[in-house]
């Protein structure tokens, strides 16, 4: 499912942004949105719906286990939920693409189905360690064959799964959501603490659709055997995406940039707290919630930003906008140094030696950890770099040009359809220069 063909972008330096703008549908909450709403009793209309290759790549297979959906068309979903026990078994293994979340996910929720089901993914996904979900899963009595840990699993017939505790070992929101659709599934309780805070929209969208989850502390519980009743999805714009345009303002003079209906669900939002903290001027205006998520317009306007030591506890809530964030600390005044951030080591790149070597053809001094970064502020230079297939490292080396002293070439950029289709042109309408090539 994902980009085969190679694209480059070619970014010309300088420029502000400025305007009001909707970024696409949140990834996650897309991605929950067609698994449950397939799961369900009734239909689910979903609106906001991501039409990137990841949330796409997850549609498809629901389709080939037999779900009728339809669209989508400009974001409109209509999922004809078939219930708990109503997927049929493919006909084919399933090809997750580029998307950790669509495996992960899955393989919880496949793992009580009454049939045998193979997935496989792309190169990047098929280096990407799985053994953090099919571990606790067979300790639930699931029967999974991988090689090495890694893609491609094989999740066998099981005659029944059976409710376990589980300490997370690493703060990971897609091994927490596997545990809790497994244990839809599963006889008696299933709970999973966490060792921090992580994206919640599981949690929610289950409620959302009835069914009863239990929070106590740092411990999330469901017991098997329930139901779930179609509800209408409002998918908010994905503050993933909207960090790209949100840094962008706060390293360029003279912007100022307004992003509607973004999700800000407080275990999303440590991107704001972290750019804050080094200085950004964002306010939060049109607060409300819908479907159970907090949305809000995000306004950001140039201020100049200091380096700081980002707090730990802010690394899980903030996870995909690191790369982002390191062209904020790029442009920043003083040292910005990241510690506990070893899970950036294993998304779709190595994202900690993946942007220091980036930040350091273009002349920052950035020298990686065993568990982050440590950058010092100063100015970026021309030149070429590699985004290694991860559509976040595109992105980020794409806003980086505001501040460049020359254009800088990015190559292997044809992931970022899989988070964010449409990037160039919403990139270039707010005032980016970037030039996209094929091959
Ligand atoms: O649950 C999710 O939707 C996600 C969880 C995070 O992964 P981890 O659980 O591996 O941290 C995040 O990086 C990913 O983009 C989406
Ligand atoms: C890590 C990411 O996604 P996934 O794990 O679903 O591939 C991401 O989108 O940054």
């Amino acid at each position: 499912m994902s980009s085969e063909a190679s694209k480059k972008y070619i970014v010309h330096p300088g420029g502000k942004v400025t305007g009001k703008v909707r970024v696409p549908g949140d990834k996650s909450i897309s991605h929950r949105s067609i698994m449950l709403g397939s799961l369900a009793e009734g239909t689910t209309e979903v609106t906001g719906f991501l039409e990137g290759e990841d949330a796409l790549a997850t549609l498809a297979v629901f389709r080939g286990m037999g779900v009728d959906i339809i669209g989508p068309d400009k974001g409109k979903v209509t999922i004809h939920g078939v219930g708990m026990h109503g997927l049929k078994a493919p006909t084919s293994s399933l090809n997750l693409g580029n998307s950790g979340t669509s495996m992960r996910l899955l393989s919880g929720l496949l793992a009580g189905q009454g049939f045998d089901v193979t997935m496989t993914g792309d190169k990047s996904l098929s280096s990407r360690p799985m053994k953090r979900v099919t571990d606790p899963l067979a300790l639930m009595g699931a029967k999974i064959d991988t090689t090495d840990g890694k893609p491609p699993l094989t999740l066998h017939k099981t005659s029944s799964l059976k409710a376990i505790h589980y300490d997370l070992p690493m703060a990971s929101a897609q091994v927490k959501s596997c545990l809790l659709l497994a244990g839809l599934y599963a006889e008696g309780k299933t709970s999973v603490t966490e060792p921090a805070p992580t994206r919640d929209h599981t949690e929610r969208m289950l409620e959302g659709m009835g069914y009863q989850v239990e929070k106590e502390g740092s411990t999330v519980s469901l017991v098997g055997g329930g139901k779930l009743t179609a509800t209408n999805i409002d998918v908010p714009a994905d503050i993933s995406s909207a960090t790209f345009f949100m840094v962008a303002a706060a390293i360029a003079p003279g912007s100022d940039i307004t992003l509607e209906h973004v999700g800000v669900n407080p275990t999303r939002i440590g991107v704001i707290n972290i750019l804050q903290e080094m200085g950004a001027n964002i306010t939060l205006t049109n607060e409300k919630v819908t479907g159970g998520e907090p949305v809000a317009d995000i306004r950001i306007q140039y201020a100049p930003l200091k380096g700081i030591r980002i707090p730990e506890d802010q690394v899980p809530l903030a996870i995909d906008e690191f790369p982002a964030l390191f062209i904020a600390a790029a442009c920043a005044e003083g040292q910005t140094v990241l510690t506990g951030a070893e899970e950036l080591r294993v998304k779709e790149s190595d994202r900690i030696q993946v942007m220091a070597d980036g930040l350091t053809t273009l002349g920052i001094d950035a020298k990686p950890t065993e568990d982050g970064i440590v950058i010092n502020g100063g100015v970026i230079g021309s030149g070429e770099v590699d985004s290694h297939s991860d559509h976040r490292i595109a992105m980020s080396f794409a806003i980086a040009g505001l501040q460049a002293g020359g254009s800088i070439q990015i190559n292997d950029c044809a992931n970022v359809a899989t988070s964010f289709p449409g990037f160039v042109d919403l990139a270039n309408k707010v005032g980016l220069q970037i030039e996209e090539i094929d091959g």
